[in-house]
């Protein structure tokens, strides 16, 4: 064979993140809801991995077990290669504050800090000293473009500034996985289409991201679409980014 029809050699990684018919029942006073059954994954870094389901399909259930904020009915998740449920109640505090960073629809900003004491918050949990928390703030701040806000409350920011300090703000660590919950849900499309220029940036530097959106326009910038019905994942094959 020619040297120049030769298959470039892929490059092999171990995912970030693995699920294992993972599954949530919750018990309501009408009964058991299944949330989510039998779900396999995995999320290798520099991956955008988008979960796409109706209202009531499993995303957010989801993707709170993949995060470690909840606890599957049945199957497992490994994260790096350690398995949730292993885990010591201080090892997966860590493993939240330094590998994983979440991005939720509402923002969760703290109202009372300005948008660069938000993003400087977990770097304080994390005993990071003054000056390098600086350096790092600004860095942030600066790459969702918000240098010039950095001393505004969240109430005087927009949907879109405050959905990239929550950005931001997850990013300060450098986290090897970003967890989003329709994190373009409230914006306009404006707004919306510069937070997904982001989170595709993120992976396209190496940060594996797993984001639920309704939003077609995200979907179609995916590497990969888990689709969600009733709870159960319809999984399309990956991709690869222009
Ligand atoms: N804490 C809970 N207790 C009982 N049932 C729950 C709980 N959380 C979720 N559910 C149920 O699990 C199913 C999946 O909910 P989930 O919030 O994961 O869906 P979703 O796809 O994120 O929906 P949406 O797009 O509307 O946010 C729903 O039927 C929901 O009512």
């Amino acid at each position: 064979m020619n040297a120049l029809h030769t298959a470039a050699i892929p490059i092999i990684a171990d995912p970030i993140l693995r699920a294992d018919g993972l599954g949530r029942v919750f018990s309501t006073r009408a009964g058991e809801v299944v949330a989510c059954e039998g779900i396999d994954l995995e999320v290798y870094p520099g991956e955008l991995l988008v979960v796409r389901g109706a209202s009531g399909a499993g995303k957010s259930t989801l993707l709170r077990l993949l995060g470690g904020l909840d606890s599957p009915t049945s199957g497992e998740v490994w994260v790096d290669g350690r398995l949730y449920s292993g885990l010591t109640q201080e090892q997966s505090v860590e493993l939240r504050r330094d590998d994983l960073a979440f991005v939720f629809q509402s923002f969760g900003l703290i109202p009372v800090l300005t948008a660069a004491q938000n993003v400087e918050l977990p770097l304080r949990m994390k005993n990071v000293d003054a000056t390098a928390r600086d350096a790092r703030v600004a860095e942030v701040l600066a790459l969702v473009g918000l240098t010039d806000h950095a001393a505004q409350l969240p109430d005087e920011l927009s949907g879109g500034q405050q959905q990239r300090v929550g950005i931001a703000r997850a990013l300060a660590v450098r986290p090897r996985l970003l967890i989003a919950d329709e994190p373009t849900a409230q914006l306009d499309s404006g707004n919306a289409s510069v937070v997904m220029d982001l989170l595709a940036g993120l992976a396209a530097d190496g940060i594996a991201v797993v984001v639920a959106t309704h939003d077609p326009d995200l979907a179609a910038r995916a590497d990969r679409v888990l689709e969600l019905h009733d709870g159960r994942t319809r999984s399309q094959p990956a991709r690869h980014r222009a």
